[in-house]
């Protein structure tokens, strides 16, 4: 049985005031009977503020983005040591704002994923097709792709399914991120179960295991039906984790 991740990324969005009202409006309605675990993604600037005012709540608080390089003289980046230090426990990778926008490229998603495990942190690795990519039939071609990316930097697809299988899968179709089109939940689950079955051909056992998160315009009227399906373990959520309430039923509807 995998555990529901319900995640929101706030992206760069926030002041100091703005954060400490969310956190304080999450926090005073998270119930840690809840099956399913809560993450927030603040904005780096916010990070040390959210960890310490999340401390003793079942809210875990992860990075946005984190470098690819050990430390030294890489202006305006944030190293997997400094995001750990902080008590940060999951970043993610490869967000599709990442790639499209600051040239990310899957070679260096994998790098980043690498150095977040190697620093004890949880890698949510996004991957999703653009709508483009859709219409003309070559999703799980992209897909595969990001995924292969993260595989391929280990000795041996083995090995590196072992690795992705400590972190978390996040599938995020372009068109649907900030657009208000969510993908329906069977265009979802299609896709979830198609990277299952592509991991289940390296390892059965792992494939089964990952936890593989939809986002993209999730928000509390759609969520239940995409929770419900059988291979969507969770959510990635922007802008309606901006909102405590709205978040909080999110959290709800995932238990
Ligand atoms: O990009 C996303 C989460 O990482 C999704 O954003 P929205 O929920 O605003 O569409």
């Amino acid at each position: 049985m995998r555990k529901t991740l319900i995640a929101g990324n706030w992206k760069m969005h926030g002041s100091l005031e703005s954060v400490e009202a969310l956190v304080n409006g999450i926090k005073s309605q998270l119930d840690d009977n809840w099956q399913s675990d809560v993450l927030v993604c603040p904005p780096y600037i916010y990070l040390d503020r959210t960890i310490q005012m999340a401390q003793g709540s079942k809210l875990a608080v992860g990075g946005q983005n984190l470098s690819e390089q050990e430390q030294g003289a890489f202006t305006g980046e944030v190293s997997g040591d400094m995001l750990s230090d902080l008590g940060a426990t999951y970043v993610l990778v490869g967000h599709s704002e990442r790639r499209s926008l600051y040239g990310e490229s899957s070679q260096l998603v994998a790098d980043k994923y690498a150095k977040a495990l190697e620093k004890g942190l949880k890698p949510v690795l996004c991957v999703g097709e653009t709508l483009e990519e859709r219409e003309n039939g070559s999703t799980m071609k992209v897909v595969k792709s990001q995924i292969d990316a993260v595989l391929d930097f280990y000795q041996d697809k083995e090995q590196g399914l072992e690795h992705l299988g400590q972190g978390v899968i996040a599938y995020e179709p372009v068109w649907a991120i900030g657009t208000g089109v969510t993908a329906t939940p069977e265009q979802a689950q299609e896709v979830h179960a198609a990277i299952r079955d592509y991991l289940a051909e390296i390892n059965q056992d792992v494939a089964d295991k990952v936890q593989i998160l939809y986002g993209g315009s999730m928000k509390s009227a759609n969520a239940e039906q995409l929770l419900a399906q059988k291979d969507i373990d969770g959510g990635l959520i922007g802008g309606a984790s901006l909102k405590a309430d709205e978040f909080i039923a999110i959290c709800k509807i995932a238990g």
